[in-house]
């Protein structure tokens, strides 16, 4: 693939329909109900900030979007898919986690390969390590990355993977000012291919810049910002 050129890959993409969308969702986990009747559209191609203070629940919508969690109540669909179908729902989601969710024992090469076969997809792993300044430690095992390096990581890998929808859990953490700008240069190329982007960030101006809309969740319920 061109440097920088990014082609959303997946099996079937109806645009017509909301690639997002939440009908009276609640979620409670333990004793703590963290959503109370959340309500969302997004349509394919849309930016979304996603907003709150911490214990929001911002981690968690994410989780609950990416199929890693099942709604109490309510309804849910993704790119037209029941939100409980987590099988069809991961054939369109990637979810990048705040704590990048690497495999610590292979090396940043390897992760990004490992994450294009499990998606049955092909890519130039070089390139995207040179995107985010990782050629030098392409070999080096996660494990001994800095913090700000397996952000880097995670992010060459949702770029590289560019799946129709593209979670992304505080992206400008541990970053520095270049790190930053790498964030903002490659979500946005992320949207330009047409990938939805849904941004989970304390930083609404930086976020905003590439994910426009910003929805705010506090105490459990989601609003326009
Ligand atoms: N597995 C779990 N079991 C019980 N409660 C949980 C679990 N995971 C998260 N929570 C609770 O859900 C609430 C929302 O957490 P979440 O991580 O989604 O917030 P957040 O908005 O992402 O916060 P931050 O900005 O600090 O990252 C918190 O009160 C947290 O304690």
């Amino acid at each position: 693939m061109v440097e920088g050129l990014i082609t959303v890959s997946a099996p079937h993409i109806p645009l017509h329909e909301p690639a997002l969308q939440l009908r009276d969702l609640w979620l409670r986990l333990g004793r703590e109900v963290i959503l109370r009747g959340v309500n969302l559209d997004v349509m394919p191609g849309e930016g979304i900030t996603l907003l709150g203070e911490n214990g929001a629940g911002k981690t968690t919508l994410l989780r609950l979007l990416a199929s890693g969690l099942r709604p109490t109540r309510g309804e849910g669909r993704v790119m037209g898919f029941d939100l409980r179908d987590s099988r069809a729902v991961r054939e369109y989601i990637h979810l990048m986690p705040v704590d990048a969710g690497l495999y610590p024992d292979l090396s940043c090469t390897e992760n990004l390969e490992f994450a294009l076969k499990m998606h049955g997809q092909s890519g130039d792993v070089a390139s995207a390590l040179r995107r985010v300044t990782l050629e030098p430690a392409a070999s080096r095992r996660v494990r001994f990355l800095s913090a700000g390096m397996r952000k880097r990581l995670a992010l060459a890998r949702a770029h590289l993977l560019a799946r129709p929808v593209t979670l992304i859990d505080e992206p400008f953490a541990n970053l520095d000012t270049a790190g930053r700008e790498l964030v903002l240069e490659l979500l946005g190329e992320l949207r330009a291919g047409g990938v939805t982007l849904l941004i989970a960030a304390h930083e609404p101006e930086l976020a905003r810049q590439v994910a426009p809309r910003a929805l705010r969740l506090a105490a459990g319920v989601l609003h326009e910002e």
